[in-house]
């Protein structure tokens, strides 16, 4: 396990879902998803330094998002409310992971910034409360701290925890931003998937009940998807969009994908995590 201290990098990965079912929706508002959670080698980068003032600053504030309601911020004060801890800190993020991407970036940020100061601050919260902590601040928020690739349940935070293959991954990202709020307020969404056991799902199983609504209201990332498709039958949307990806069993026909893209889109190659980089922090 690699040690890490203040002014280390603590990653905050991205996520994958390798299929994400509607099957319900709460009194509140929320809805009840089945999906595959998978890590993937795309990360932010945290540094925090130390502070005897209590104070939480972020060093580096993301344009567009004020300092006091980004995630990271919100997950740092959290911590220090619900543990009483005096100490503080400054955060510095190094920003890689597309905003609206449905990649979970803030929430990875978020769950990262729980996991690295729960240990430089020494406070010692098991990692199921920090999960639970987590869930007040996002839906995608518990599985980053859980740390494991794993069937979810819930609103995102009920755990069956997958052995999944290594795999290469092609990313698309088009050049827009998908308010999840939005996707998951449309009146036609889908939103009684039949439920299936987590043991009987198999990597390949499954689809996004939320690409319909996501198609349909940004053509872009239908267009990438339609293209996507065209290459490989594994294409899909990850979480509530805008990114898309296709997964290869071998990077060469990944990167032969990636090549082949039309110009005016924007791609990467990710490899699959056999789990979170702070999985075994303490
Ligand atoms: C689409 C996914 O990324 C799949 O992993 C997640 O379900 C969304 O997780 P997230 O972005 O952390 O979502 P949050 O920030 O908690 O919620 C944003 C909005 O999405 C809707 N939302 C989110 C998660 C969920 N299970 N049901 C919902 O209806 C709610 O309207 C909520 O106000
Ligand atoms: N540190 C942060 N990084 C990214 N977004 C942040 C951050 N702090 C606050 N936000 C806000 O949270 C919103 C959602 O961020 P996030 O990256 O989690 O969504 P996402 O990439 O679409 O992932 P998903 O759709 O899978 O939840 C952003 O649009 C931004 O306004």
């Amino acid at each position: 396990m690699t040690h890490r201290d203040w002014n280390s990098d603590w990653p905050a990965p991205a996520k994958l879902n390798l299929f994400l079912h509607v099957v319900g929706r709460r009194a509140d508002g929320y809805h009840l998803l089945q999906t595959v959670f998978r890590f993937i080698d795309r990360c932010d980068t945290l540094r925090f330094s130390p502070r005897s003032d209590g104070r939480i600053e972020l060093a580096t504030p993301i344009p567009g998002v004020p300092a006091d309601s980004d995630l990271t911020v919100r997950a740092a004060r959290l911590l220090q409310q619900h543990t009483g801890c005096r100490q503080g800190a400054t955060l510095h993020l190094d920003k890689r992971l597309p905003m609206g991407g449905g990649l979970g970036g803030g929430s990875s940020d978020a769950a990262t910034v729980l996991l690295a100061l729960n240990h430089l601050w020494q406070t010692r919260v098991p990692r199921a409360e920090l999960e639970r902590l987590g869930l007040t601040l996002g839906a995608d928020v518990p599985v980053f701290v859980h740390g494991r690739n794993t069937f979810a349940e819930g609103v995102g935070e009920a755990f069956t925890d997958v052995e999944l293959p290594p795999a290469t991954y092609l990313v698309l990202h088009p050049e827009v931003q998908v308010p999840t709020a939005a996707i998951f307020g449309a009146p036609e969404l889908r939103r009684d998937t039949p439920a299936i056991r987590p043991a009987d799902w198999r990597p390949g199983d499954g689809h996004n009940d939320l690409e319909a609504v996501a198609c349909a209201r940004f053509p872009a990332v239908a267009e990438h998807l339609d293209w996507l498709r065209r290459q490989s039958p594994t294409a899909m949307m990850t979480g509530s969009g805008a990114c898309v990806f296709a997964s290869f069993a071998d990077r060469a026909a990944a990167a032969a994908a990636l090549a082949a893209c039309p110009a005016g889109m924007n791609g990467w190659l990710a490899d699959g995590l056999p789990f979170h980089p702070l999985a075994e922090i303490v």
